[in-house]
């Protein structure tokens, strides 16, 4: 067998992105050894279960101690307390990163945390379902997805590079951007629909009895998507609503007053610019086809055929 790309790689957090890390990484042989941590005894005790890596840690300096590779992989929030515990206890020369849905505020949680020597090279991969837990990932999470990393200024083109390679033997593309574009972008193509999503149900949820089971008895696949997207982690989606929040306002208010003049289109019965517009964004979907991006949640058929209590 081939030499693994790190001899020793730690997982801070074993949630749904952690776990299918750690299950990509046993199939391709990317790690020596895997020791995990996470903040609660049951997650950890649920992943030593689950055979997720070799080790398991409660405490996560103890997990980083002679790591080649940290991954942390915690709601946003989080990320702060995270570097600040494992910090003393980074090997010189390692390469720490991050999977976070915004980039801005985790670079400001982590940096000042970081060791001379160390390598900081945040990332985030554009890959996830709307479970969460170490029962939740699967290997092939990661395959036919971006991963863009944010390497600060002067960042070690040498770590960037071992860490692009991390990635693709995952199976994802790798792409290169800075933090605050990386923001905007997601608040417009993530964040934005989950709070959207979040919304209507949330609306739904609010409606009379007699009406709220009919929605459930009735729901099209329109309302369904919705509810999919919305049932997320709360802890994970609060923290991206709390730590890209410029970028998030900014795309609401574009949204409001589009919602405003469609509101404006129906209630006048501008059939013409409902038409318009209906015909305009058909044409995004195509594109997306277009690109060789799949449409549904990452490799949806074989993820049922394989493991069909994940879905
Ligand atoms: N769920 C998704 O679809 C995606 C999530 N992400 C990002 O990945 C990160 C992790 O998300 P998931 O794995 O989905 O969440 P998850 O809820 O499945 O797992 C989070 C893990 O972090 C641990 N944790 C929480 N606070 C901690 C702390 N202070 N110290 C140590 N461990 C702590 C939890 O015990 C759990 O193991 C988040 O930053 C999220 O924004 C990125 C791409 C997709
Ligand atoms: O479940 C879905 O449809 C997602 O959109 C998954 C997702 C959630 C958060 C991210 O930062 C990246 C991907």
């Amino acid at each position: 067998m081939a030499e693994p790309l790190f001899a020793r790689v730690a997982l801070i957090g074993i949630g749904l992105i952690g776990s299918s890390l750690a299950h990509v990484i046993r199939r391709e042989g990317l790690a020596g050894t895997v020791s995990i941590s996470s903040r609660s005894a049951a997650t950890l005790a649920r992943a030593e279960e689950l055979g997720l890596g070799n080790e398991y840690h409660a405490d996560p300096k103890d997990a980083v101690a002679g790591a080649d590779l940290v991954i942390v992989s915690v709601p946003v929030g989080s990320s702060g307390e995270v570097a600040r515990a494992i910090a003393p206890a980074l090997k010189p020369g390692a390469i720490l990163t991050d999977v976070g849905s915004t980039k801005a505020s985790v670079i400001a949680q982590m940096m000042p945390e970081v060791p001379d020597g160390v390598h900081f090279i945040p990332g985030h991969p554009i890959a996830g379902t709307e479970r969460s837990g170490p029962d939740a990932g699967f290997a092939e999470l990661f395959e036919n997805r971006w991963c863009i990393l944010t390497p600060p200024p002067g960042a070690d083109p040498e770590a960037v590079a071992r860490l692009s390679e991390f990635w693709r033997r995952c199976g994802s593309n790798i792409d290169t951007m800075d933090p605050e574009h990386h923001d905007m972008v997601l608040a417009i193509v993530s964040h934005l629909p989950h709070i959207i999503a979040y919304n209507i149900v949330g609306t739904a949820d609010d409606l009379e009895s007699v009406t709220k089971s009919e929605v459930i008895k009735y729901s099209a696949s329109g309302f369904r998507d919705f509810t999919r997207l919305a049932a997320s982690d709360p802890t994970m989606w609060r923290d991206v609503c709390l730590h890209n929040r410029d970028a998030i306002l900014e795309m609401l208010a574009r949204f409001s007053e589009d919602l405003a003049s469609l509101q404006r289109a129906v209630r006048w019965g501008d059939g013409d610019k409902l038409f318009d517009l209906f015909t305009r964004t058909r044409a995004i979907r195509r594109s997306i086809i277009e690109a060789g991006q799949e449409i549904d949640a990452p490799d949806f058929g074989r993820q049922v055929a394989a493991h069909p209590e994940k879905v």
